[in-house]
């Protein structure tokens, strides 16, 4: 089997990669008046403009070649039409389905699968309106005044980033996250919590996660002292897949909320993992976020490779990382309610594309597993913007902004969009010796001081981004947006042909953190003497503080 680092294709691009290396994004504007508009992709007011991009119009039609030769408009229709994509696991990958309409069909491994994810959606939708109406109540009568979500992962990111997203359209219950182990975070919570109208969603998809699973034993005791066993069926739901292991901890079969083992963790919001967002911004909302997801798998699956959002991000992040050989990924979103937007980012692409073997297990020869790494701007531009605009490596970034800023607050807007733009701009003009000796020879240097002032001042330009409009940061756009990331992330996998929806990777640590446990209970685990070593130092450490 030949690598696609050897095909035609592949070749051609490394090669013309060879001649734009040569050039200045800016000399190809001024070779082509209507670059910014070529450049542009839209989508119901969704714009991708990549014409800040070190890439010819021949560059993007070789790159529409690898995708033609990698036959990814089969592998969209094979994903579409819920064929088993991840074959290690024997499993589909069905996210589309969790946001088809009311009355469409779409089948995962040959089942019509609508019907139930829609039964599923109007119980969640029923608990949802009986949470935030009142009508639900704890052990005491009382209403519920805070939903705490205890999930790691897949069963956390996506929940917390589109509830900090809209933010503004709360008007359920306070809703709160907990995923980490470190008892640090429940405790902060069970010190003003009130147990009589605090409901507990226990997500995870196979009910088995260790940080979740004590978490949720954590939350459960807690109740329990204050309440007893009884109280646990107005105040224990589950997401999940396990009904079994549901059961086992307590909670009733009817505040169960399934979902199904074709919905990859980092795929899930979509589906009951999406509970805690029905309760904070209700069903109306959730509806929104799905029709907009929904309306980026039709583009996705519908549009021409050429005018494809998801295809072209893809293709461009294959341009730069494989062939231009630049650093990392960096996305910025101008936008404060997206702050938890990139650990969502960074699970979903460094999970799905962290492999470096193919679907048939022969190792990679070229680059995959692009490292994604960003803030919010403009807080980003006081902290890591110094190494994108001049480090040694080029790390190309997305900017995403909303066209529409805070109501009352314009000016706020304004700002932010001159920020954003100009970042853009500075990364791909730079700034030569020559502009920089004008400007301090304004400033009245000269001789040595100037000359030994010019390197520090100088930017290289040429670094290419994305700037990603979106009409408003509402329900709708953000569904659309977190699709057109997800398709993103496939089409890659498609390139690079490896399977996007496993996560062997997180495994052996798993494994291994049994084996500590049970050393830290005086069994013999075979550790390493590294780790014996620092096992050891944590008992002296632990006994000095005890
Ligand atoms: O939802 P759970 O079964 O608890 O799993 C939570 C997380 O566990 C692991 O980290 C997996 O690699 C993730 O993909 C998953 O999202």
């Amino acid at each position: 089997m030949t690598s696609v680092a050897q095909s035609p294709a592949w070749r051609r691009l490394h090669s013309h990669a060879q001649r734009l290396r040569q050039e200045r994004i800016t000399s190809l504007f001024d070779r082509d008046a209507r670059r910014a508009s070529e450049f542009t992709a839209v989508l119901e007011g969704i714009r991708l403009d990549y014409s800040k991009q070190l890439i010819d119009h021949e560059g993007m039609e070789m790159l529409l070649g690898l995708a033609r030769q990698q036959d990814l408009s089969g592998w969209i229709q094979r994903m579409a039409a819920g064929e088993t994509l991840n074959a290690t696991e024997g499993r589909a990958a069905g996210h589309m389905a969790l946001r088809g309409a009311a009355g469409s069909r779409m089948e995962v491994q040959g089942v019509d699968v609508m019907p139930a994810v829609h039964a599923v959606r109007r119980r969640m939708n029923a608990f949802a309106e009986r949470v935030r109406s009142g009508e639900w109540r704890g052990y005491s009568g009382q209403t519920i005044q805070d939903v705490v979500n205890i999930g790691i992962g897949g069963s956390d990111f996506g929940p917390r980033m589109v509830r900090e997203a809209l933010k503004d359209h709360a008007d359920g219950p306070r809703v709160h996250f907990v995923s980490n182990v470190d008892g640090a975070q429940i405790s902060g919570l069970l010190r003003w919590l009130d147990p009589a109208r605090t409901l507990w969603i226990v997500t995870s998809k196979t009910f088995t996660t260790q940080e979740t699973m004590t978490n949720a034993h954590t939350a459960r005791r807690w109740l329990v002292q204050h309440a007893g066993e009884a109280a646990i069926s107005r105040h224990f739901v589950a997401c999940s897949t396990n009904r079994a292991e549901i059961e086992r901890f307590g909670i009733d079969a009817a505040n169960m909320f399934e979902f199904w083992d074709w919905v990859g963790g980092r795929y899930s919001l979509w589906s009951a993992v999406g509970l805690p967002i029905l309760i904070s911004v209700g069903p109306e909302r959730f509806d929104e976020l799905l029709a907009g997801a929904r309306a980026m798998d039709q583009h996705f699956v519908s549009a021409p490779l050429e005018r494809n959002l998801p295809v072209l991000l893809a293709l461009l992040a294959i341009w730069n990382f494989n062939f231009l050989d630049h650093g990392t990924q960096v996305v910025v979103p101008y936008a404060q309610r997206l702050e938890k937007f990139i650990g969502w980012l960074q699970q979903l692409e460094l999970e799905s594309n962290g492999k470096a073997v193919t679907r048939d297990g022969a190792l990679v020869d070229y680059r995959t597993s692009v490292v994604l790494w960003g803030d919010v701007g403009s807080n980003a531009q006081h902290a890591f913007f110094q190494t994108l605009h001049q480090g040694p490596r080029v790390h190309p970034v997305d900017f995403i902004l909303p066209m529409q800023g805070t109501p009352g607050l314009e000016h706020h807007h304004c700002i932010l969009v001159a920020n954003c733009l100009a970042q853009s701009a500075a990364l791909m003009k730079g700034k030569t010796p020559e502009q920089v000796r004008e400007e301090l020879r304004g400033k009245g240097l000269s001789g040595e001081a100037l000359e030994s002032a010019v390197p520090h001042r100088v930017f290289s330009g040429n670094r290419p981004s994305n700037t990603l409009l979106l009409p408003r940061l509402d329900a709708w756009h953000l569904g659309a947006l977190l699709a057109l990331y997800e398709h993103r992330t496939f089409v890659e996998s498609v390139i690079w042909e490896i399977n996007a929806f496993d996560q062997w990777g997180v495994e052996l640590g798993k494994q291994l953190a049994q084996d500590v446990l049970r050393a830290m209970d005086g069994q013999d685990a075979g550790l390493d003497p590294s780790t014996v070593a620092l096992l050891e130092q944590i008992r002296q450490g632990s006994q000095e503080q005890a």
